[in-house]
């Protein structure tokens, strides 16, 4: 593998505020949205959530307020609202689904049914101060759009993850924030960048953590099991299928279930997984039987959905129904002051220490790990760390260990320019690559000393600390401890 330098995905350090996607542009429907891939230190998260009121009927003036993605009103204890005077309303009477259109009102098959304004229905959208009958119960419905900020983290380390640059931290607040809401997140970045670990801790502080976690890579399974694999089959169904078996979604019951890869799924699958998200059941292949599934779903994936979307590989109403929070983690290349620290950690581990015993980098090898593209993000960094480990035997780890390419021995080819922009724009973004790159290889060697960086590049320290700021490093991470 070569090393060009700085991907062309680096385009611009500030792309601007965070990004919405699938949002309404008249601002009425706004998701959950939020793409973490920007500098500023403080990002806003829109969340959606609804009240529900009881306005007339013996349940009058019982309240709830919801961010869930669905929400249960009926006279069983299970439901958000109960309707616990109301003898002529069912147990589970209707539902309110956040949808990317909007709330949907969904009768539950009720006895008496469900009226929207007057009107009977089976499915029908809200708007502000609708007002739902169900049973002798009037409810009035009110959207509430809420702005939540979300700070980085102070800890640099949350559920094993290791990350001390803004972005990471963010993050960390992110997924804080997000676990014990019961809604739906897609986790999108490049191979390697730590997605599964994510999806780990959100389902570790959501309140679902006592139940199963199932991982599903859709990337992995042959086209022809990949239904099976996701929703069971019964005994016969196929050529092999000798006795029946619960697919994926069935053993996440309770738990979450963990779609990596989801960008392969097969498009002929994709309204299936649609339906079984909609309706929360399944039914194995060769049954007949509808099964009901409570899980929470996190989907993962390297490929852009959007523009999946856009060339017609992956449906969009799919992902809308799936990305009420999407996480957007960014390469490592972005957050090269992360490194230092997730090697500390990982030289830390005890078992680490009782085979090789207490190792470090040398400044030098330290500052080549930094200035290298990992185009395999950080399980890359953690293969380079396994073969420096197996090839280093004195207790500092110098840049003769590491492999040619980190230490940039077969780095050749073009500049690392993006063509499809204009002259002045290219040329900006080369540079600005190039003092990142640069300056963070330089504190790295002088192990985040300002005045050392300016002496070695001939820099004022005034402008080193410009730098610093620009790209926001952590040249205090890069201090030995
Ligand atoms: N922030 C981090 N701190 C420490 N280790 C990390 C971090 N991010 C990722 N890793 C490690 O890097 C490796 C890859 O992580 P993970 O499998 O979560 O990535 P992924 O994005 O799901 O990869 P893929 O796209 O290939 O499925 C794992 O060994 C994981 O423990």
């Amino acid at each position: 593998m070569t090393s060009k330098g700085p991907h062309p995905d680096e385009i611009g350090t500030n792309p601007g505020p965070a990004v919405e996607f699938g949002a309404d542009p008249t601002g009425e429907q706004a998701r959950h949205t939020l793409v973490m891939g920007h500098v500023s230190t403080i990002t806003v998260v829109k969340l959606h959530k609804c009240r529900l009121t009881v306005s007339a009927g013996p349940d009058l003036g019982r309240t709830v307020v919801s961010d869930k993605e669905r929400l249960r009103v009926g006279s069983h204890p299970q439901n958000d609202l109960v309707l616990v005077e109301d003898r002529t309303a069912s147990r589970h009477h209707f539902e309110i689904q956040y949808t990317d259109r909007g709330h949907l009102l969904v009768d539950l098959s009720s006895t008496n049914g469900t009226f929207l304004d007057g009107r009977r229905i089976e499915r029908a959208y809200l708007s502000a101060g609708s007002q739902i009958r169900a049973g002798s119960s009037v409810l009035t419905f009110a959207p509430i759009d809420e702005e939540v900020t979300i700070e980085p983290e102070r800890e640099g380390e949350l559920c094993g993850m290791v990350g001390q640059s803004v972005k990471m931290r963010q993050i960390f607040g992110l997924i804080k924030k997000i676990a014990p809401m019961d809604v739906s997140v897609i986790i999108q970045g490049e191979t390697g960048t730590g997605k599964e670990l994510v999806a780990r801790a959100i389902h570790e502080l959501s309140m679902r953590s006592r139940g199963p976690l199932v991982v599903l890579d859709c990337g992995a399974i042959p086209p022809n099991l990949i239904e099976s694999e996701l929703f069971g089959h019964e005994k016969g169904a196929f050529t092999g299928a000798v006795s029946s078996r619960p697919g994926a979604f069935e053993r996440a019951n309770g738990g979450t279930i963990f779609l990596d890869e989801l960008g392969e799924l097969r498009l002929d699958l994709q309204p299936k997984l649609l339906r079984v998200l909609e309706n929360r059941e399944v039914r194995r292949v060769g049954g007949n039987d509808v099964i009901e599934v409570d899980c929470r779903v996190i989907a993962a994936t390297n490929r852009d959905l959007v523009k999946e979307i856009a060339s017609g590989n992956f449906r969009e109403d799919l992902f809308f129904r799936l990305s009420v929070i999407q996480i957007q983690l960014p390469p490592l290349r972005q957050r090269r002051d992360d490194i230092p620290n997730i090697l500390k950690r990982a030289l830390a581990e005890p078992e680490v220490v009782e085979r090789h015993g207490r190792k470090r980098f040398s400044p030098e090898a330290l500052g080549m790990l930094m200035g290298y593209g990992w185009p395999g993000n950080v399980r890359e960094l953690m293969n380079v760390l396994s073969h420096v480990l197996t090839f280093s035997e004195g207790e500092e780890i110098l840049p003769a260990h590491l492999p040619p390419r980190v230490r940039g021995q077969d780095r050749q080819g073009p500049l690392p320019f993006n063509e499809h922009l204009s002259f002045k724009d290219a040329k900006e973004q080369l540079l600005e690559n190039f003092e990142r790159e640069y300056i963070t290889s330089v504190l790295a060697r002088c192990e985040g000393n300002l005045s050392r960086a300016a002496r070695e590049s001939g820099l004022h320290r005034k402008s080193i600390e410009r730098l610093v700021k620009k790209y926001q490093l952590d040249a205090k991470g890069m201090k030995p401890r």
